[in-house]
């Protein structure tokens, strides 16, 4: 299979001292390709997020990338070329959306602020903020942009954040638990949402979750991550059906018990 269009080659994350340090992931290759959905599962704790922090130049204090390279288009990256994916390149939508809003700014001011980075004017910020939120699905968009996060409920500011990931038009998406804390028909709306987007503008999405029925729904391919390493990478459907790895097979032994109906991707 050719290599991903942006790729994650050889990650090791570390924490404390450079003398002694923490290892917290090592030699992690993931990616995301265009018009594909790559899933990263895993236990809880495993480094799913930190890999995909990394991807963005997001890594949090205390954490450090000391080998792996992040390339685009077959091109390895700078860490300033790292950090300018952010927004233009890669959009990103994490859980809990409450969380990613600023209460006292209206859902209008955060577009604008967003799409100022690329140098956009109000005028032409509201034009895109119309698209965009007609695009997640909004009857009426330009309603939206006047009111405070609070006035909507979680679903609606998911949809938003997912508006807000595309502003700057990325051909890239990294969905970090994007529905975890949703109720059950949300959630599928949101699932439907991201399926066309990949459809329909052809964007690659890496998807950060700990469900395999999202991943069965969604991904084409997905990696195993598993105390800081991937145990497993492969298309979903051969992972689901013969998965190798015994922490894959355990992985879906716990699904498949509390959630007993079959996973077909
Ligand atoms: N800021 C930090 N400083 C030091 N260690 C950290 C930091 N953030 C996370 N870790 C550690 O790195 C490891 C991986 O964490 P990460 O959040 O990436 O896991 P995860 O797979 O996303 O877990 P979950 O599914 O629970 O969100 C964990 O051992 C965690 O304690």
């Amino acid at each position: 299979m050719s290599p991903p269009d942006l790729a994650l080659r050889g990650l090791r994350l570390e924490t404390g001292s450079p003398a002694s340090p923490v290892v917290l992931v090592d030699g992690i290759d993931l990616g995301i390709t265009r018009g594909r959905v790559q899933a990263l599962v895993g236990t809880s704790g495993g480094g799913k997020s930190l890999s995909t922090l990394a991807l963005l130049g997001l890594l949090p204090r205390g954490v450090r990338r000391s080998a792996g390279s992040i390339s685009l288009d077959g091109v390895e990256l700078t860490e300033a070329g790292v950090v300018a994916l952010r927004g233009r390149t890669v959009g990103l939508v994490q859980q809990n959306p409450t969380g990613c809003f600023n209460p006292i700014v209206t859902i209008g001011r955060h577009f604008q602020e967003t799409l100022a980075l690329t140098g956009t004017g109000a005028r032409a910020a509201r034009a895109t903020a119309v698209a965009r939120l007609a695009e997640v699905g909004f009857d009426a968009p330009a309603r939206l942009l006047e009111l405070y996060p609070f006035q909507l409920s979680g679903g609606m500011l998911q949809r938003v954040a997912i508006a807000l990931a595309l502003a700057c038009d990325p051909p890239f998406l990294v969905a970090d638990e994007p529905t975890t804390d949703l109720d059950l028909v949300v959630q599928a709306q949101i699932l439907d949402l991201l399926d066309g987007l990949r459809r329909h503008r052809g964007i690659g999405i890496l998807l950060v979750t700990h469900d395999l029925s999202v991943v069965a729904r969604l991904a084409d391919e997905v990696a195993v991550l598993i105390e800081g390493r991937i145990v497993e990478s492969r298309d979903a459907h051969g992972l689901f059906a013969t998965p190798r790895d015994p922490c894959t097979r355990a992985l879906l032994d716990v699904h498949f018990a509390l959630q007993p109906e079959a996973l077909c991707a």
